[in-house]
């Protein structure tokens, strides 16, 4: 059952001058069971945040101290808007003193050390507080993000292309596991705020391209995911694209129907899978989801098509990628494993256009 406590609880955020610690910020100042005490940046010690971020002048009243400095063992969660490594040299000390951790990079996503190694190319710091951890798509581990101190928040394509399939498993086979396709795109946001050429606007504005065909470090990321789904090893193929606009999300994903499996609703079962999900929208038979129509909300839309009724299902499915891709998504978790209701502080509409 929900409760709200009569005091709100202490949060840090590690990272907070990147793009995903700012939109932290923007919904965490908004939030009404929370107090933000602690936000580092190695780079803008002293700074006041709303000096170097004026959307949030009269609403964030502290200065970025250096992550030595900050006090986040006082804290009762700390999120990690971090880059990967971060987290899991920090979490231990952080739960010994009761603190829940949130980490929006991959130290605490893939359950596979090894897979993990082989990716990101760092050896995990601890593998026993991953054991423990959990994997924060809300809406397929509501029960036990409620009872975890850690939470790995997932990666943003990942949550695109899990939420858009969930509803095909579980019950009588519906697809070909053998052949799934997703195709992918991501605004530049992305990519991060530190400098790079690639990401520079006479680089990355008016042009269109793929990225990570060999491989990315998302495909595990869903593999794991899909193959504990499905109950059985799924064929993936995983292609991401770069798309020349800030933010946004787009994920097209291909299925094959089988035989047995043709006269099924997908709508209806798409529909009824997520009714009742605050952050789930299942739009109607026919639409067409546009980034804009998700544009800084906690708000991923699904639509279902099936050119001639035939086999090929295809599942288009938008989310901004700072929000329901990061942040929102991190603050989801964040109101579950505090009782809070699921929705606190993630009320905010689409801007559109
Ligand atoms: N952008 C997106 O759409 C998504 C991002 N993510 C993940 O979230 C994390 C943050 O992403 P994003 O906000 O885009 O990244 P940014 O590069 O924009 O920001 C990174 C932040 O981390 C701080 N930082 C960097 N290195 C360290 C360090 N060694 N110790 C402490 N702080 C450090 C930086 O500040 P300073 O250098 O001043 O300390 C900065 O505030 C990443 O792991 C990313 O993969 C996940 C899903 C989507
Ligand atoms: C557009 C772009 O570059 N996107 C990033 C993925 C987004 C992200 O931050 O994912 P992680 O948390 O797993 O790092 C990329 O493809 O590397």
């Amino acid at each position: 059952m929900s409760q709200s406590p009569a005091s709100p609880i202490k949060v840090g955020i590690v990272g907070g001058t990147g793009y995903t610690g700012v939109e932290l910020l923007r919904m965490l100042c908004q939030h009404p069971h929370v107090k933000l005490t602690s936000i580092t940046s190695r780079t803008e010690d002293g700074m006041r945040v709303a000096e170097m971020f004026p959307s949030l002048r009269g609403r964030v009243d502290l200065a970025f101290s250096s992550p030595e400095k900050a006090e986040l063992t006082s804290c009762d969660v700390v999120f990690f808007a971090t880059p990967h490594g971060v987290a899991m040299a920090q979490a231990k000390t952080l739960l010994a003193a009761g603190v829940k951790v949130i980490d929006l990079a991959a130290d605490f996503r893939l359950q596979d050390t090894k897979v993990f190694e082989q990716w990101y190319k760092i050896p995990h710091a601890c593998p026993d507080v991953l054991a423990e951890s959990v994997y924060g798509v809300v809406e397929l581990n509501r029960a036990s993000i409620a009872k975890a101190r850690v939470v790995g928040n997932p990666g943003c394509y990942p949550t695109t292309v899990l939420l858009g399939l969930s509803p095909l498993f579980g019950g009588a086979p519906l697809i070909d596991l053998h052949d799934i396709v997703v195709d992918a795109k991501s605004g530049i946001s992305g990519a991060g705020r530190k400098a790079e050429v690639s990401h520079l606007l006479a680089e990355a504005a008016d042009n269109f391209k793929a990225y990570g065909v060999a491989g990315h470090r998302h495909k595990p990321e869903i593999q794991e995911q899909l193959d504990r789904m499905a109950g059985a090893p799924v064929g993936l193929t995983f292609i991401p694209h770069l798309l020349p606009m800030i933010r946004g999300m787009f994920s097209t994903i291909y299925a094959n129907i089988l035989p047995e499996a043709l006269g099924v609703d997908y709508q209806k079962l798409f529909e009824d899978h997520y009714r009742g999900e605050a952050f789930v929208d299942v739009m109607p038979a026919g639409s067409m989801p546009e980034t804009r129509s998700v544009r800084a909300s906690n708000t991923l839309r699904i639509a279902i098509h099936r050119p001639g009724n035939g086999r090929k299902l295809i599942i288009l499915v938008v989310q901004d990628n700072l929000v329901k891709g990061a942040a929102g998504q991190a603050i989801q978790n964040m109101n579950l494993m505090f009782g809070f209701p699921e929705t606190a502080g993630l009320s905010h509409v689409a801007i559109s256009p």
